[in-house]
């Protein structure tokens, strides 16, 4: 037996197709504690996610995260969860339709989509496997985060390079690390906020949340913080806001080391006992509505608020399927295969060309013999 994967239904000729991956992180397949379990022990497991050395993280993790966690988060899951499942993963479903869609309309050569979750279900090795069956020999791969981090960008391309080693025909590979100060990105969250504010009372300060990650990762080099600090500059720019008009601030602290700050729950609460009464919050790092915007930002830190003293908490959501959200990930896929789906139309081109040619050639033939 191969150690390496073969191409079964091999054959010369056949056109070169382009695909591309989208990936998101990964959600639990229920909100039960054991598939909870599951997800965050190959979550957490991940050296990318947690920079601890082995020896010390992993009895850490297995006796005292694991026992412990599964039945808390499970119960936050549950909040959140709907009849066709996880947020994230209903929503991830519809952007990949969604962009299927518009791609079948930019694109004259074959391009094929696929959704991958960095941990859990659809995996990378089964969306990539589907990529191969279809005969793509040229790949992109688009991990669903604005902003650079190596816990979540590079373990993204980590694991699909691992699926890779095991192809014995590696395809063609490019890569989108960030797209933090894409016009596009920035004007849909623009837009967004507009379309929100039409709609409803404007806060008084804006608050910028993003996931955080240790401190520690930004001494070392992680440009996380940076692209952070950029999408929210070219945010405020775009929305002509002053500033003490708006916050940025980083959620989802885990463990007990520092994290990066200014933490979202903190400045809540203080900015409430300052006697801030409104605020509206955006994640803009968050391409899809998940647990960490629905049951965090939604329901947890609306209580520190009002608590505090606050009165008025509106959460804007994330881009999801919006128009200009779909309209700027084509644009970026159009950017970066740049050469391929042409060269794939081109090709079909041609060969219509040759083969027009052929048909032709051959009445001539048929011609000169009658
Ligand atoms: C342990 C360290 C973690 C790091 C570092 C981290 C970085 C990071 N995460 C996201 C995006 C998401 N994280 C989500 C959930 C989540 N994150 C962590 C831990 C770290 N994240 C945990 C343990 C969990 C699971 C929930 C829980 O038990 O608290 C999600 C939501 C998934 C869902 O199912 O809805 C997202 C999305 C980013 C962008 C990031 C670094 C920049
Ligand atoms: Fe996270
Ligand atoms: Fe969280």
């Amino acid at each position: 037996m191969s150690r390496f994967i073969n191409e079964q239904d091999y054959f010369h000729g056949k056109a070169d197709c382009t695909g591309v991956l989208l990936v998101n992180l990964g959600t639990p397949d229920a909100p039960d504690a054991s598939s909870l379990r599951r997800y965050l022990h190959e979550f957490l497991s991940d050296p990318r996610v947690v920079e601890i050395p082995r020896w010390l993280w992993y009895p850490i993790l297995n006796l005292a995260i694991l026992p412990k966690r599964p039945a808390v988060s499970a119960q936050k899951y549950q909040q959140i969860w709907t009849e066709q499942g996880s947020p994230l993963l209903t929503i991830s479903r519809q952007q990949q339709a969604a962009i299927q869609k518009e791609l079948e309309r930019r694109f004259q050569g074959p391009v094929k989509l696929e959704l991958a979750m960095r941990y859990g279900n659809p995996s990378i090795r089964d969306s990539l496997l589907k990529l191969k069956a279809e005969g793509v020999r040229r790949l992109l791969i688009l991990p669903l985060y604005p902003q650079y981090c190596a816990a979540t960008t590079a373990t993204t391309f980590d694991a699909t390079f691992n699926e890779l080693k095991r192809w014995r025909w590696m395809p063609e590979l490019r890569t989108i690390s960030h797209y933090h100060d894409h016009p596009g990105y920035i004007e849909a969250l623009t837009q967004s906020l507009f379309e929100y504010w039409n709609q409803n009372p404007r806060g008084e300060l804006l608050i910028m949340s993003f996931h955080g990650i240790p401190k520690r990762n930004l001494n070392l080099g992680d440009p996380y913080y940076c692209e952070c600090q950029k999408t929210a500059r070219l945010l405020a720019e775009n929305l002509n806001l002053r500033s003490n008009e708006y916050r940025v601030t980083f959620q989802s602290r885990f463990g007990k080391a520092e994290w990066l700050q200014p933490y979202t729950d903190k400045t809540l609460a203080s900015l409430a006992k300052e006697g801030i009464k409104s605020v509206d919050l955006i994640c803009p790092g968050f391409a899809a509505d998940c647990l960490e915007t629905l049951e965090e930002i939604q329901v947890e830190n609306r209580a520190i608020f009002l608590k505090a003293g606050g009165q008025a908490y509106q959460y804007v959501p994330a881009l999801n399927t919006n128009y200009r959200h779909i309209q700027m990930l084509c644009d970026l896929i159009q950017q970066h295969t740049q050469g391929w789906a042409e060269t794939s139309s081109d090709w079909n081109g041609q060969m219509l060309q040759k083969q027009a040619e052929l048909t032709q050639k051959r009445a001539q033939d048929q011609g000169a013999k009658q």
